[in-house]
């Protein structure tokens, strides 16, 4: 043997036992051999993909690649065989998202519409030139209400004056295109535009300005109870819909009461929640009668505060928290603190609390399996051993059960091994990475770097309503474009395993996991017979 054939034999080697310890590889035998065909099928559309679709240049996008900045690459995504595939994917659970940030603007403005009571104004009489600029507002005010101007763009609009929205938007000014310029402005200001993500707010955290500003305005909208039951039934037929079965929304519970259809701030968190019930009740009648039963396992609440509530007020929110699982048993699922973690208070602040936490559900009644289990945000951050970064120790100690995002994790071989030993999953929100500006795309992101060290991972969307990636497609699709370690092999491994990390019982995983598979494996069928249909 010459130096050079040795070399290469160990070389040979060397990759194979590499490979060996691939995620896609030590999972390879979960699957059928359908799967596997599907797999390689896939492969090789991502491959023809990548020079037919994402090798050319497209109209307004410069310079597209697999896995490039969503907001800009979005259309070019929707013309891809690969994200049509992926839409009919089962994709498990979605167990990260923010219940108030899902649905759409448009669909929440023309949800909005149907109520006379909501109400906008503006920072400034909104015109060509001001419009880029003013800062809006919504609110349902009270019937006794008597507004003092029609338009927001005449020039008698004072800033500030409430206007009806839906007089607002049959006022607005031709020059800005009407009811229609109205629609599309508004919704502009309910998301994050790609010139916000890429340009003004390019980095992580500049970008929560942005953020703020458009979470604050939805929740305007959503925090007031007729919108609210429509908007749930709304999120769930959606989510449906892309091949979601079961979800576990976090809820932001820092205001203590909606607004009521009187325009009084007065329904408290247990009407809520009542009315969450009430909608997944409808919703579950609605698809047995469609003979759809199995396409929805169901639906529960992780309560969340914003992390910015000072530790003595927490104490009132974990016995509010407590108070709503004797309530609605079966609904609430965990408790977590969310909000930017880079500036706002760290775990470490609220520690006498929250390991008190289980003490005072023992103390107020609730028996042990009824315990609410933390599910805490950690992590979500480029820094290392800054405040975010730390945030992942505690919620270690404290025993959370998942983490939200963790993208600091990969920096930490110790906490990594603690998720693998202890099934902690992360719930990777890739969409929301990149458009946070945690990662500048896809192929850059540290997905690949965590599963093939065993890290458990469940792949979320978070904000849909800002981000415009409502269900799971566009988060896997994003996946699939980027890394060969993410086939479509380790995507159905990302979703069966997605109900094992839910706070379903065991009974409820098991029978749960039963259907995805059937799911599955119709879903590989069809992607391998349409292959054969196509290549001959
Ligand atoms: O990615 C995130 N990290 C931390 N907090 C978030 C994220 N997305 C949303 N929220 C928080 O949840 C509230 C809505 O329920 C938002 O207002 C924001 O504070």
């Amino acid at each position: 043997m010459t130096l050079l054939d040795e070399y290469y034999c160990k070389r040979t080697q060397l990759i194979a036992d590499d490979r060996a310890l691939r995620v896609d590889v030590v999972n390879a035998d979960r699957f059928s051999e359908k799967s596997r065909q599907a797999d390689v099928i896939l492969r090789r559309i991502r491959e023809e993909e990548a020079k037919s679709i994402w090798a050319v240049e497209h109209e307004d996008v410069p310079h597209p690649f697999p896995g490039m900045e969503f907001l800009t690459g979005k259309d070019i995504i929707l013309k891809t065989q690969l994200f049509n595939i992926i839409t009919k994917m089962p994709k498990g659970a979605l167990l990260h998202v923010h219940l108030d940030l899902t649905v759409n603007g448009n669909t929440l403005l023309a949800l909005a519409l149907q109520h006379s009571s909501i109400h906008i104004r503006a920072s400034a009489r909104v015109t060509p030139d001001s419009i880029k600029s003013v800062e809006i507002e919504f609110r349902p005010l009270p019937p006794s209400f008597v507004p003092q101007c029609i338009s927001l763009c005449l020039p008698t609009y004072r800033s500030g004056q409430w206007i009806p929205l839906r007089r607002a938007r049959e006022q607005f000014d031709a020059a800005l295109g009407g009811t229609q310029g109205f629609d599309c402005w508004v919704a502009s200001c309910l998301t994050i535009n790609p010139s916000d993500a890429y340009v003004t707010h390019n980095n992580n955290i500049r970008i929560w300005d942005k953020f703020r500003v458009a979470a604050t305005l939805t929740s305007n909208l959503v925090y007031f109870a007729p919108v609210w039951r429509a908007y749930i039934r709304q999120f769930l037929e959606e989510t449906i819909a892309d091949g979601v079965s079961y979800v576990e929304a976090r809820i932001n519970f820092s205001p203590k009461y909606m607004i009521g259809p009187d325009g009084e701030q007065n329904v408290p968190h247990k009407e809520w929640l009542s009315m969450f019930q009430d909608v997944l009740v409808e919703f579950n009648g609605d698809l047995r009668a469609q003979g759809r039963e199995d396409e929805f396992i169901g639906a529960k609440i992780i309560y969340t505060v914003i992390r910015n509530c000072e530790p003595e007020e927490l104490e009132w929110y974990l016995n509010d928290c407590i108070e709503m699982k004797k309530f609605f048993p079966s609904i609430i699922a965990g408790f977590d603190l969310v909000g930017d973690e880079n500036i706002l208070r760290p775990l470490k602040d609220y520690l006498p609390q929250l390991l008190s936490f289980s003490t005072l559900q023992t103390s107020q009644g609730l028996p042990e399996h009824h315990h609410i289990p933390f599910i805490f945000h950690a992590g979500e951050t480029t820094g290392d051993g800054s405040m975010a970064d730390e945030n992942l120790y505690d919620a270690l100690l404290l025993g959370t059960k998942r983490i939200g995002h963790g993208f600091s994790l990969a920096k930490h071989p110790m906490l990594m091994s603690m998720c693998r030993e202890r099934g902690v999953a992360l719930e990777v929100c890739p969409i929301s990475n990149e458009i946070l500006r945690l990662t500048a795309s896809m192929p850059m992101h540290p997905l690949p770097i965590l599963i093939n060290h065993g890290v458990p991972v469940a792949l979320s969307s978070d904000d849909p309503s800002l981000f415009q990636n409502m269900g799971l497609s566009f988060d896997f699709f994003q996946v699939l474009a980027a890394s060969d370690v993410t086939g479509l092999l380790t995507l159905g491994h990302i979703a069966r395993d997605s109900i094992q990390y839910s706070m379903l019982t065991a009974d409820e995983k098991a029978r749960a996991t039963l259907k995805w598979e059937e799911r599955w494996e119709r879903f590989v069928d069809e992607i391998v017979e349409f292959d054969g249909v196509r290549r001959n």
